[in-house]
Parts: C-alpha cells; structure tokens; sequence
C-alpha cells in the first residue's frame, strides 16, 4: 500500500538528519505529511562559508543569512487508516518536528502546523496519544498557498498532458495570475487566485474522488484505489456508455458538432442491454466511471474558468494520481468546451497542495528561530528531471513520495 517514505532510498530516510517543519493535511480520504530534514554532511560551493556541521551562510545581498541544506519529505496515509500515521510519525520522531510555543512559564506547548477537516476531527487523538497541539491553517488557505509556492519555486512543476504527452510548461512569474484552481479530492474546490493569500472559492462539486472511489469499489468489488485505477486502465467505455453513434446508427451529428464517439449519456446502454451487473467486465465499469467523473470536472471547470476569463487551469488533488487517463479525460474537457481557449494544467505534486501550505505557515506566524525564508531547489538539474533530484523507481513516471533535496533560509 502506498503509505510512508520509499522503502528503497536510503537517502530519504529522514532519521538520518534533523526533521523539522513536520505539516499535516487531514483531508477525507487521505493524509498528507511534509516535513523538512536537515542533511548531516552538507557540501558547500565556493560561495558558502561553513558556519556549522549542518548550517551553511549565504549571501543574501543585504548580508549573510544562514541555510540549512537538506530534503522536503512526502508521505500519505489512507485516513481510514489513521493509525499507521502515528505509528509511522512515532516511529521517525517527526511530533518532534513542530514548535515550542513560550506563552507562560512552565507551559511550552509543543505545535504541528495542520490543515484539512481531519485538523479539526483528529485534535484529541494527537493530543493523547503526542502530547502535540495541532495549529489549525484554513484549507483553502492551504491549498492556495501550497499552489503557488510549487509554481513559483519547483522546476517542471506544472505540465500539460494532451495524447499521452506530457509537455512542462515554464511559469512565468509575473505573468502567474489570475488563474484557477481545481483540487480534486474527495469533492472538489474550484478556486479563483488573484495573487499570495489573495483568492476566492468560486465552486465545487460533491462529485469528485471519493465519488470515484466509492462508487467504483461498489461497482467493481476492488479492493484498492490502485486496483481501480489499474481495472480502468484495461477497460473499454464504450461497452457500457451510450455514444452519438449508438443514437444516430453509427452517424456523426455534425450540425452540433458532436462525432459519434463522444459520449452521448454515461452509464446509458445500460438501459437497454438488458444485462445484470455481474454480465459487466469490472474493468469497462472503471472505465466509464473515470470517464464520466473526470469528464464532469473538466466541464465544470471549464465553465468557471469561463465565469471570470480565466485561461489557465491548475488542477490538484489526489484523485489525479498522475494517471494518464484520468488527465487525457480532463484535459480533453477542458480542450472540447473552451474551443481550445482554456488549457488543463497539472501539477506533479498534485495531493500535497494542502500540507505544502501549512509547511510554508510556519513563516508567515515567525515561530522559533528556524523561520522558512525560502526554499530552493539544490540539486543539479537533469535532463529528465530538471531542478530536483528524484529518488526510488524512475519509470519516466512521478513518484508520489519523492523528496526535493533543497535549502532553508532561518532568521
Ligand atoms: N491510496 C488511495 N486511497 C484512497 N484514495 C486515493 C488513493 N490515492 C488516490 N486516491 C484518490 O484521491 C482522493 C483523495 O484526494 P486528496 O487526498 O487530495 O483529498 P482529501 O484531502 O482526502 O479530500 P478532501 O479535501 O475532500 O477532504 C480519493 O478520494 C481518491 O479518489
Ligand atoms: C468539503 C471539502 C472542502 C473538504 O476538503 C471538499 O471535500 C469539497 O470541496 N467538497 C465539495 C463541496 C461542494 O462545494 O459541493
């Protein structure tokens, strides 16, 4: 199951640095963990004066400021399965990772940056069983703060997906805003952003991951999210979803400008087929239904970017799981409706949007004395994958849980 850092890269064991920065996103199918770990034995380049073991100084134009070099962490637990969470936060000392809050003598409170409804849920049980207070962040706030600091500070961030290609789009900084948001979790945010901490939660959908997931493992009787997705990939829609054609015998209706594939009615031959569930392939079932969720996201997104003449849309969340299917469905949408005005982007840390936000929280509040000034990108840039180095299975696919060796700069 995917839980927990990669078991096969020694270098991301973050008990062999300091961890610091531990950030959680409770959300309601999964929980998102970064964290940050200090490297023991830090290079230094010619323009860095050792100032300490793990601490390296900088210039910073306006003088030197000191650095910690070291790797931003990523993991996911199912929420259902809250326990192997603590167990692997217990395990790697990452409740160690927060705070000390100084309020009245005697009281240092120990704090985690959190966000998501699980912050909310699951404050008693980190409580008792850490002793751990968890700071609540706003979701949206969250997700915001999570998008744009990828965009703006992690190479080969965003791309475009269109016939299995995928294509990295180079951000333009100024030329970031406005665009829109689509986290596709459990529902769905659709969120309008203008700028840092500057936004609008314009729609959603309650027909989103979750609806995918639970719907397809009723359907289907798989045992995984994975599972599910792996049946969708060997899966014919067509069996199952009422297409133009199967309506107009085989013809395109042209004078709409609908061809004869396109899904006429999803689910719909259904109706007529006369067929119990179990006469159905569980793979063409997850086929359709990818097709049909994926495809109502694209369209309602679209529809919103249109409210407001946005042109880019970012879409997040773990529902994506950087499935090609899924963004081709998305990015198809998207490209059908807005006449190719619009354009599908996706992010390649699609799920940790949230916990990515609540990490960079821990500035903005000025705790302690390990303040993140900002977060650079380390290591040598490769032609594959240019700005970080990626760890575990390189199959020319992301791997979730990969770190991005990079710096700190503390007060
Ligand atoms: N291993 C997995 N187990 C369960 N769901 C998964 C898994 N991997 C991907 N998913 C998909 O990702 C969705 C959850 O995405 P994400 O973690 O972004 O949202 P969330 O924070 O749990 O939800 P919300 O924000 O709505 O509370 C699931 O509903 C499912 O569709
Ligand atoms: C309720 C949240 C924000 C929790 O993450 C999310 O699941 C969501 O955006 N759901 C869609 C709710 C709606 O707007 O219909």
């Amino acid at each position: 199951m995917d839980h927990g850092i990669q078991a096969n890269s020694s270098e991301s064991n973050p008990s062999q640095g300091h961890v610091s920065h531990l950030a959680l996103d409770i959300g309601g199918s999964l929980i998102k963990l970064v964290y940050f770990s200090r490297k023991n034995d830090v290079s230094v380049d010619n323009k860095e004066e050792k100032s300490s073991k793990e601490t390296v100084l900088v210039s910073n134009g306006d003088g030197k400021c000191p650095v910690l070099h070291g790797r931003l962490h990523f993991a996911k637990f199912e929420t259902s399965k809250i326990n192997d969470c603590l167990e692997f936060i217990q395990r790697n000392q990452l409740h160690l990772g927060g705070f000390q809050h100084h309020g009245v003598p005697g009281s240092e409170k120990s704090i985690i940056k959190a966000t998501g409804g699980g912050a909310y849920k699951y404050t008693d049980l980190f409580k008792e069983k850490f002793g751990i207070f968890l700071d609540k962040e706003d979701e949206m706030d969250c997700l915001v703060a999570g998008a744009n600091f990828l965009l703006k500070t992690v190479n080969e961030e965003a791309f475009t997906y269109t016939n299995g290609h995928k294509d990295f789009v180079q951000i333009d900084h100024d030329d970031l805003y406005p665009y829109l948001l689509v986290n596709i979790g459990s529902g769905v945010s659709m969120i309008k952003v203008d700028g840092d901490g500057k936004f609008e939660r314009v729609s959603g959908t309650n027909v989103g991951g979750g609806t995918f997931w639970g719907l397809g493992r009723l359907l289907t009787k798989c045992k995984s999210f994975d599972e599910l997705l792996e049946l969708s990939h060997r899966g014919n829609n067509r069996v199952i979803d009422m297409l133009v054609g199967d309506i107009y015998g085989g013809m395109d209706y042209t004078k709409i400008g609908l061809s004869s594939t396109t899904i006429a009615s999803s689910f719909g031959k259904a109706i007529s087929d006369n067929k119990e569930i179990e006469d159905y392939n569980p793979e063409d079932i997850a086929r359709s239904l990818l097709r049909m969720i994926s495809n109502n996201i694209g369209q309602i997104s679209y529809l919103n970017a249109l409210r407001f003449g946005l042109k880019r849309i970012f879409f997040g969340g773990f529902f994506m799981r950087g499935h090609a299917y899924t963004m081709d469905t998305i990015s198809v949408a998207v490209n059908f409706w807005s006449k190719g005005e619009a354009k599908a982007l996706f992010l390649r840390h699609e799920g940790f949007l949230g916990a990515l936000g609540a990490f960079t929280s821990y500035e903005k509040h000025g705790f302690d004395d390990s303040i993140v000034r900002q977060l650079v990108q380390k290591s040598p840039v490769s032609a594959s994958h240019a700005g970080y180095k990626i760890h575990g299975p390189l199959n020319g696919e992301r791997n979730e849980n990969e770190s991005i060796e990079c710096s700190v700069y503390v007060n």
